[in-house]
């Protein structure tokens, strides 16, 4: 069995695009293997990829995670339901870099500029543009039952400490442990990161994210922030996370650093996120380009339990 896929990345925050109409029978066994960055999705000669040909390391890609998307292109403007499988085969409601690349897959398929895309924490509209996308972001929240944060707690968790490092808890669609720290380059993210990630303070996980603010802000932003996050899911750092940048910019906002207006450049590793606010509600605004396009030549059968 064989299928098709198209690569995309948002601000370096990368994905293989599969149309759910492709038979994968297991997308956690899916995603597992093609996330893999030394044996998964591998980029051949001329740009093509092929999930089994290729073996020299250099060429081998891997990504963030497995966006199953469903169109719907009769809808004005079109709809597309929105899911990602991470390389850990678990599932996650959002993913704001994911929403801008699958907006761009949907744009390209129909010709439309807007697209409404169905995610797990609700519908986001999208409008896209030829080198960015802006997606909706919702309402953050600090609610403990939102976050989520451990049963027994009612009071958001801002400015504690978790597992040695100060965090304030949001929702931006998935839950983010935000710390603001002087210098984001001088964290040691894969020493401190995973013992947040699972503390007992988060019984879904949390996402974590590092950010230190810039002494200037450029290109029209009002406010600069560096961004490094640890993903759950990934179990690692990514280029970009989107959500985190909004997680950046929702609790600056929240602490009294920034106005309620203020547009917001937000610089993880692989260029620049731009979040800004209408009263509660976030948008996030970065590029998103498709790579390259493949096939991937073997499907993972749905394996039972005591094969796993
Ligand atoms: N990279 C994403 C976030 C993906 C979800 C996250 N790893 C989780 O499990 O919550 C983004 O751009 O927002």
């Amino acid at each position: 069995m064989s299928i098709e896929f198209e690569k995309f990345h948002g601000t370096g925050n990368d994905f293989v695009v599969v149309d759910a109409d492709e038979y994968v029978p297991d997308r956690g066994a899916f995603a597992r293997e093609v996330c893999d960055r030394r044996d998964g999705v591998r980029l051949t000669d001329g740009g093509a990829a092929d999930g089994g040909a290729t073996t020299a390391p250099t060429d081998s890609v891997g990504a963030d995670g497995a966006l199953f998307l469903a169109l719907e292109p009769k809808f004005s403007p079109p709809r597309a339901v929105m899911t990602l499988v991470q390389p850990d085969g678990s599932t996650a409601a959002m993913c704001g870099n994911g929403a801008r690349c699958a907006a761009k897959w949907a744009a390209e398929r129909t010709g439309a500029d807007t697209v409404m895309l169905d995610t797990q924490a609700g519908t986001r509209r999208a409008e896209i543009s030829d080198d960015e996308v802006t997606i909706e972001m919702g309402a953050p929240s600090f609610a403990p039952g939102d976050v989520p944060l451990a049963p027994d707690r009612e009071q958001p968790l801002v400015e504690e400490t978790v597992e040695g490092v100060e965090v304030t808890a949001v929702n931006t669609g998935v839950p983010h442990a935000v710390a603001f720290v002087e210098d984001v380059d001088e964290v040691d993210l894969d020493a401190v990161a995973p013992a947040v990630r699972h503390a007992d303070a988060f019984p879904e996980g949390a996402n974590v994210t590092f950010a230190s603010r810039r002494s200037e802000a450029g290109d029209g932003d009002t406010v600069a922030f560096d961004q490094r996050t640890y993903e759950r899911g990934v179990e690692g750092e990514t280029s970009a996370c989107g959500t985190g940048a909004v997680a950046i910019a929702a609790v600056a906002r929240r602490a009294g650093e920034i106005d309620g207006d203020a547009s917001v450049g937000v610089f993880p590793p692989g260029g620049r996120l731009g979040v800004t606010f209408r009263g509660e509600r976030a948008s996030l605004t970065g590029p998103a380009e498709r790579e390259f396009t493949g096939e991937i030549s073997s499907t993972p059968e749905p394996r039972r339990v005591s094969e796993a």
